[in-house]
């Protein structure tokens, strides 16, 4: 087993050349082993600059997992970033391209290993391969049948987690290998952004299964697994454009690597000695990487981001969780066969037998009964020899039947039937041991050897009767009958050592038999004094629970009890405050509640802004590029120089948002500190809410209006152009026409300035140049807890003139029933309200000219023109003519008149688009007071011809 934390290579693509295109800088600088971004240093175990190859790139990462896989541990490599950030050609599945990624680079190694393993060791190795995708949350497999339902994930007590039902394909070559990637490759999803034109819309996890097998018998079977990982980008619907199909895909995309993300996070928050649940069950992808993250796995992870500056964002969130993940630490241990540990058991059993057998071969001649003996040893050794050729062939039926896990099931039942006979030979032998022992003792020899000696002893007193000759020959009868004696004498000492060599042997077996007993009885204990134990773990663990909830429940009492009690002071403390009003002013703790939310509100504003004043400078940035690519000369060094000088900008910008960002986030330290403070920030932000609801209010009457005068002009500005075009209107025409717009216009600033005078109750939003500036609230009584700080300005009351007709004003319309006029705060259209004087005078005053133009001899295609408008008095303050597109001059030709039907309304107008190009004065990112200033400037007198 060894500890491990996640190794993390950081991959730096080149430029595209859509970056490129926009003028983007670089924003990273980059050392061996540390990338900076902005105002921060990143730390990884190694850093790819974009100059550098793909070889170079599969020996920081990959080359140093193999080892380990060969060692028998599992081993993952994954690829990191947002989207079109050079995952796909990092991992690449292109075997014969010239660049070959990760993927091609570690199968061609493992390869040739498993080639050298077999030629210097004999180990033989087996490999299987499986290719997945994570496609919409759901599982499918890339090298199985093409149509179906997702694959179940479930989680296997010894395997861990598994893909159920994935296919698993035997391969021998990296030809096998490429032919079912690049199979799988074509059914991956990937489609067109605009990020990436070959946008991979999946995760795709592409596993390598080896089992090695070794030659000796002694050596254990590993079993190991190679996953290479190739993730998503991360992307946003705004850069990616992305709709449909691609937007949903986009949301599971970004959904898994969140959760991924939070994983790392949790994991490396765990080193750190954090309580931390990882939520690996939150996603797929997680689930299915759970042992690549802190698990049994050697993990290196490829971090892959774009130098561009206006990925800025996405590459800083993606170096964070990278250095995250070099937190989380892996525990990884050898991984064995499960069936080949059984074989290693019994092939020991096997080797035991055998020498059992080898102790017991027959030293001399025995008798007849010893040799009956010897016959059923050499019967239990022929089967042992026959259990050691069947697991031979189990061996070999494993290996060429790696797929048909029946068969292996089969042979390993027929395996484990013959050891169980293992136990019935050695009792049958024991019996045999047993019956030659009491015959070895009692019959045959002792009794032959005392007939023998009697017979001796009878022969030898028969000599003494007999005649010389005769007792020679008796003598040499005897002399033999003795020699076989001791023949036989020496027989029996034989047979007597055999037995007790025979009786020692079956001793050891006893002692064994019983030492394994004593071992079993001993583990039977052991379990039961654990099992106890962890009953008696667990009971005293539920009754620590009871304790700790019956706490928790007492603790909720007493908290309930003191909530109660707070509220209780709390009021009173509000009553006895009320009663003494104005408090006087004494030192507070910290900046007053009121000033803490106009500071964070202003922040908050200021970083929009800086974000929106960053997008355009990228935009500038993008025009001056393309205008350097089609410039040449000083023209061109002048262009470049201003691109440098761009970038310098962009660059301080970003370091000086990022500084921002993360020294103020948000509204986390507003309420700090006694509940009174709070309350006042409570107060504070829902002023503010209401003046900011006012000042959008105010914002989107004063656009309605612009619009509508905007588009009054443009009609009354083209018919003028019209009109002076044409021959018939001689110049004195024009000068009266130019006349009465002006009489319009001061017609309406004074309007304007009599409804200012009078008070209509308009919220002051503009009394802070920043653009901000909260009212003061109207109930004195709701501010008396806060006296510090100057007396503030009271509202000014809201408009009475107020109504909620829709479009026009009819019969029914407030403000007409109270005798008044509709203005800025009214809902209706100021277009379309005739209960107005500016909309009546402009209506009569633009009629009148339409009039005057349409009774002309002759009327031209007229130019349309784009207006821009003084806010203030809602008239045209600047007309600029632009060019008439080709629609318009084909409308206008087949219209003798060139303007819409006479009568109709003035939106029906812009609606039918007859005004090709409409500059807008305001649109969301414009501050209040910069559209203020900006009117402002823009109202010089009407430049019409
Ligand atoms: N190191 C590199 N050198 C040259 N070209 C690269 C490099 N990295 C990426 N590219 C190019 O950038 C483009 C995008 O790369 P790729 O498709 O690998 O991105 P990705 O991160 O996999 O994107 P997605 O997440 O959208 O699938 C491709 O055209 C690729 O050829």
């Amino acid at each position: 087993m060894t500890e491990d934390g996640v190794k993390v290579v950081v991959r730096v693509r080149p430029m595209s050349t859509g970056e490129r295109a926009q003028g983007s800088a670089s924003a990273v600088t980059l050392e061996p082993t540390a990338v900076s971004l902005g105002p921060k240093t990143f730390t990884f175990d190694h850093v790819v600059a974009p100059s550098v190859g793909q070889q170079e790139v599969y020996t920081a990462s990959a080359a140093p997992l193999l080892d380990s896989f060969f060692a028998g541990y599992n081993a993952t490599i994954f690829a990191y970033g947002q989207t079109g950030s050079g995952k796909t050609f990092t991992m690449g599945t292109d075997f014969g391209g010239t660049e070959p990624g990760v993927i091609p680079q570690v199968m061609d190694a493992v390869f040739a290993r498993a080639a050298t393993l077999l030629e210097t060791k004999m180990t033989t190795t087996v490999f299987k391969l499986s290719y997945l995708e994570i496609l919409n949350e759901e599982i499918f497999d890339l090298l199985g049948p093409t149509t179906g339902d997702g694959l179940r994930v479930s989680d296997d007590p010894k395997k861990g987690v598994v893909v159920v039902g994935l296919s698993e394909h035997p391969v021998t070559s990296v030809d096998d290998v490429r032919s079912l990637l690049l199979r799988g490759s074509k059914q991956r999803a990937t489609a067109s952004t605009n990020m990436n034109d070959t946008s991979s819309r999946s995760h795709a996890i592409c596993t390598l299964t080896m089992h090695q097998h070794p030659a000796s018998d002694t050596e254990p079977s590993k079993l190991s697994k190679f996953h290479l990982v190739d993730l998503a980008g991360s992307e946003r619907a705004k850069k990616t454009l992305a709709e449909g199909d691609r937007f949903k895909e986009g949301v599971h995309i970004n959904k898994a690597l969140l959760v991924l993300g939070k994983v790392i996070t949790c994991l490396s928050e765990k080193r750190k000695g954090k309580a931390a649940f990882a939520p690996y069950r939150e996603a797929k992808l997680t689930r299915l990487l759970q042992d690549s993250l802190g698990g049994n796995s050697k993990t290196v992870m490829i971090a892959c981001v774009s130098p561009a500056d206006v990925n800025f964002d996405e590459t800083t969130s993606t170096l964070r969780y990278a250095e995250q993940a070099r937190c989380i630490q892996n525990t990884a241990v050898v991984n064995r066969d499960p069936a080949e540990s059984e074989i290693v058991y019994l092939r020991h059993q096997v080797e035991l037998l055998k020498l059992q057998l080898q102790q017991q071969q027959p030293m001399v001649d025995l008798p007849a009964d010893v040799q009956e003996l010897q016959a059923e040893l050499r019967s239990t050794k022929n089967q042992l020899e026959q259990l050691r050729q069947a697991k031979d062939q189990w061996k070999a039926l494993a290996q060429s039947h790696v797929n048909d896990p029946e068969a292996v099931s089969r042979a390993v039942a027929a395996e484990m039937h013959n050891m169980e006979n293992i136990d019935g030979v050695i009792a049958e032998k024991e019996v045999i041991m047993n019956a030659l022992q009491s015959k070895a003792t009692t019959d045959s020899i002792e009794v032959r050897l005392q007939t023998l000696q009697a017979q001796y002893a009878s022969q030898v007193a028969a000599c003494a009767h007999l005649t010389p000759s005769r007792q020679k020959t008796k003598l040499a009868v005897a002399t033999a009958a003795e020699q076989e004696v001791k023949r036989l004498q020496r027989l029996h000492a034989q047979g007597l050592l055999k037995i007790t060599s025979l009786e020692q042997e079956l001793a050891s077996l006893k002692q064994i038999k019983a030492q394994l007993q004593r071992q079993l009885a001993q583990e039977a204990k052991d379990h039961q004094k654990d099992k106890r134990e962890a009953d008696l773990k667990l009971l005293q663990l539920a009754r620590r629970d009871q304790k700790q909830a019956a706490e928790l429940k007492k603790l909720e009492q007493t908290f309930e009890k003191q909530t109660h009690l707070l509220k209780r002071k709390n009021e009173q403390l509000a009553r006895v405050q009320s009663t003494k009003r104005p408090r006087p002013a004494g030192p507070r703790a910290g900046p007053p509640p009121r000033d803490l939310v106009h500071d964070a509100l202003d922040v908050a504003l200021t970083i929009r802004g800086a974000q929106a004043a960053l997008q355009t400078e990228f935009d500038r940035r993008k025009a001056l590029a393309t205008e350097l690519s089609e410039a040449s000369g000083p023209e061109r060094a002048r262009l470049a120089s201003a691109l440098d000088a761009k970038n310098r900008d962009i660059r301080k910008l970003q370091q000086r948002l990022e500084l921002v960002q993360k020294q103020h986030r948000g509204a986390a330290k507003l309420c700090v500190g006694d509940i009174e403070r709070c309350h006042g920030v409570i107060r504070a932000l829902y002023e503010a809410a209401v003046a900011a609801t006012a000042a959008s209010d105010e914002r989107r009457s004063l656009e309605a209006q612009l619009v509508a005068a905007e588009t009054q002009l443009v009609v009354q500005a083209s018919a003028e152009n019209a009109a002076a075009v044409a021959s018939g209107v001689s110049a004195s025409r024009e000068r009266e026409l130019q006349a009465q717009v002006d009489a319009l216009k001061s017609q309406l600033a004074a309007k304007r300035q009599k409804k200012k005078a009078a008070g209509s109750g308009e919220v002051d939003i503009d009394a802070d140049a920043d653009g901000w500036s909260p009212p003061e609230a109207d109930d004195d009584a709701a501010d008396s807890d806060y006296t510090d700080g100057p007396p503030r300005k009271k509202a000014k009351v809201v408009a009475a003139d107020c109504c909620a007709c829709n479009g026009k004003c009819a019969k029914g319309c407030a403000c007409r029933a109270h005798g008044g006029e509709c203005g800025a705060r009214c809902s209706c259209s100021a277009a379309k309200c005739t209960n107005r004087t500016a909309h009546a005078e402009i209506e009569s005053g633009v009629q009148d000219i339409l009039d005057e133009i349409l009774a002309a001899p002759t009327v031209t295609t007229p130019t349309p023109v784009a207006v821009v408008v003084d806010k203030e008095n809602a008239v045209p303050a600047k007309l600029v003519m632009a060019p008439a597109s080709a629609e318009f001059a084909k409308k206008s030709a087949t219209k003798p008149s060139g303007l819409p039907v006479k009568r109709r309304g003035l939106h029906e107008v812009s609606a039918n688009k007859k005004i090709p190009t409409m500059r807008r004065l305001y649109d969301g990112n414009t501050s209040y007071a910069t559209l203020q200033s900006r009117l402002q400037s823009l109202s010089s007198p009407p430049s019409v011809p």
